[in-house]
């Protein structure tokens, strides 16, 4: 079976200033990016040089805020909020609610937006010491990658200016401006009492396509996500140990003017690994929130939209209506 190519990432590692790359490096690579995204729609990436540290201490956080009581979690849950760029906190989703009194959802996620963490009480610093902390750091070492990423894919579009996308976000550290969150996922083992129960047989996450410009995905040894190919195969994403997996979202289609094709993607279940709780960590980077998305090419494949108008809307036909 076909697997996602891996991008040794050495050369353009994170642990490498910008001027000790050189421009050729930069477009092999970003060139070798562009091809794996053309043809799976995402790469795994190894040697990228994000810290150790800190991606074990945000999966540790992780694992521990998913393992705590409903009850406690639900502390952290900030209700209806006025505009995506300002959701930050617990989320559960597909909770069930049927005959047998148990606490259980199919996914739950945390969704850390750093400037939001600074002016909410919705941190869970006091049930689980040092999250956001954790969650920070990662997710500006997630930041700092995905911009490397996004200076290296002006190559192949044969974009001048190599800023061209990082310019997107450039108010991404002003609070209110900028929705990019790292997430912290939970997949719960399925109780017993519900294992023939319909609910729980259901994919851990249905197939859909991330909205932002890519997602940076820490993956866990408990597999299930699959990514769909240009082809319309199904791929299964193995978990490479210390690996990092991109994923093309929404926005870069868009702004690449269907160049760059978000990928469809889904989390399924075997009988097998419902016995057990999956996690990840995805990071996801949106221009800022009042930033007008146009094509690179100047075509008109899509009308400009604001990234509010992508993020804050919840029919996804309408991200993709074509200029008429
Ligand atoms: O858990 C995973 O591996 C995938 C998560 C995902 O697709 C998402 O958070 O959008
Ligand atoms: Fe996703």
């Amino acid at each position: 079976m076909t697997s996602i190519p891996t991008l040794d990432c050495s050369n353009i590692a994170m642990n490498l200033k910008d001027e000790e790359i050189s421009v050729e490096t930069l477009k092999e690579f970003g060139q070798n990016l562009f091809e794996s995204f053309q043809v799976y729609g995402c790469a795994v990436l190894v040697n990228h040089g994000v810290c150790n540290k800190s991606i074990s201490d945000a999966w540790e956080a992780n694992k521990s805020f998913n393992s705590l009581g409903y009850k406690e979690k639900m502390q952290y849950e900030p209700g209806q909020v006025t505009g995506f760029h300002n959701m930050h906190g617990y989320q559960a989703m597909g909770k069930y609610d049927g005959p047998i009194d148990i606490d259980w959802c199919i996914r739950e996620s945390f969704r850390f937006v750093p400037t939001r963490a600074k002016e909410t009480n919705f941190n869970p610093d006091d049930s689980v010491p040092g999250y956001t902390e954790a969650f920070t750091n990662l997710w500006e070492a997630s930041y700092q990658l995905a911009k490397r990423l996004l200076t290296s894919l002006t190559f192949p579009l044969a974009i001048k200016n190599q800023n061209y996308f990082t310019e997107l976000f450039e108010h991404i550290h002003t609070q209110g401006c900028n929705a990019t969150g790292l997430r912290g996922n939970g997949y719960q083992a399925v109780p017993e009492q519900l294992k023939d129960d319909k609910f729980a047989k259901s994919d851990r996450f249905t197939e859909h396509t991330d909205k932002g410009m890519f997602t940076v995905l820490y993956q866990d040894v408990v597999s299930g996500l699959q990514v769909q190919a240009r082809s319309g195969a199904y791929i299964v994403a193995k978990h490479v140990p210390g690996s990092i997996l991109v994923q093309v979202g929404e926005i870069l289609q868009r702004v690449t003017a269907d160049k760059i094709p978000a990928t469809p993607h889904k989390v399924v279940v075997t009988e097998e690994q419902k016995k057990q709780s999956r996690h990840s960590l995805a990071y996801f980077l949106f221009p800022d929130k009042d930033q007008l998305l146009t094509c690179f090419d100047g075509s008109d494949t899509y009308p400009p939209i604001r990234t509010t108008q992508m993020t804050d809307t919840p029919d996804k036909l309408l991200h993709f209506e074509k200029a008429a």
